[in-house]
């Protein structure tokens, strides 16, 4: 069992292309948030190349491989386009997240433990180019075995019920079942790695938990960068985390 009392901030850049997009323009580029991410204590930059390219692009995926000084968190879907482009680019981490095309967002893990040969042959075929492969899943014990069972090194629970909770016994139960699933997926021998939703308002709590390898966070930074920049919201987030971590 590993436990750390370390723990990583992966910048989700994602909603800075969203920006971009909007208009057809070419700014903000989400590359230059990634490098400007990383002077600010960033530990990993993630992007998430929807299949309907909503935000991030094939050209921002292939310019990051090639400035990164830290490691891309690649988030894709089980998809044959995206098994092709991701042994194009060989990142270090792969991410593999349920989509559908309608969702305003990732909307729940990913159900591993119900297509276990499927996601098996992906985090087979992913590992041999070298990635590190994690599972975006809900903190759920039969998702969390399953994850082993097919071979993934790492999970990602979703934080997003936590984010998204109301009341304070809701927030209580979210949070618990979070810090459950981190503990679980610890004993099964996973990293664990957890984000989606998460802000400055709600991150320490999830920092706290013992045993947490990385957060992923976008959308909060990107909306905070407007009014301070991107480093300063960078850098605050990452003093937030780890004093709650310590
Ligand atoms: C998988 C995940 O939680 C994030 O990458 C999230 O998908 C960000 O992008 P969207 O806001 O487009 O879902
Ligand atoms: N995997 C979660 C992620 O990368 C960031 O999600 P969000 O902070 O944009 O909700």
């Amino acid at each position: 069992m590993t436990t750390s009392t370390r723990i990583l901030l992966g910048v989700n850049i994602d909603h800075v292309a969203t920006l971009r997009q909007a208009r057809g323009t070419r700014y903000p580029d989400p590359v230059k948030a990634a490098l400007d991410a990383e002077e600010a204590g960033a530990d990993g930059i993630t992007v998430h190349l929807r299949e309907d390219r909503r935000h991030i692009q094939e050209r921002d995926v292939l310019v990051l491989k090639d400035v990164l000084q830290t490691r891309m968190n690649f988030e894709m879907g089980v998809t044959e386009e995206m098994m092709q482009f991701a042994e194009r680019i060989r990142p270090a981490h792969i991410c593999l997240v349920p989509e559908t095309r309608q969702e305003l967002t990732t909307e729940g893990g990913l159900d591993v433990a119900g297509q276990e040969a499927r996601i098996k042959a992906a985090v087979e075929r992913l590992s041999r180019i070298g990635s590190e492969v994690s599972l975006f899943i809900d903190a759920d014990e039969r998702q969390i075995e399953a994850s082993r069972r097919v071979g993934a090194p790492a999970i990602e629970l979703h934080t997003g019920r936590y984010a998204d909770a109301e009341t304070p016994t809701e927030v209580a139960e979210e949070l618990k079942r979070v810090a459950d699933g981190v503990a679980f997926g610890l004993a099964q021998g996973l990293i664990v790695n957890a984000g989606h939703g998460l802000h400055y308002h709600n991150v320490e709590a999830v920092a706290a938990i013992k045993g947490i390898n990385e957060l992923n966070i976008g959308h909060a930074l990107v909306a905070h960068a407007l009014f301070v920049g991107f480093k300063s919201a960078v850098s605050e987030m990452k003093a937030l985390i780890l004093a709650a971590a310590r």
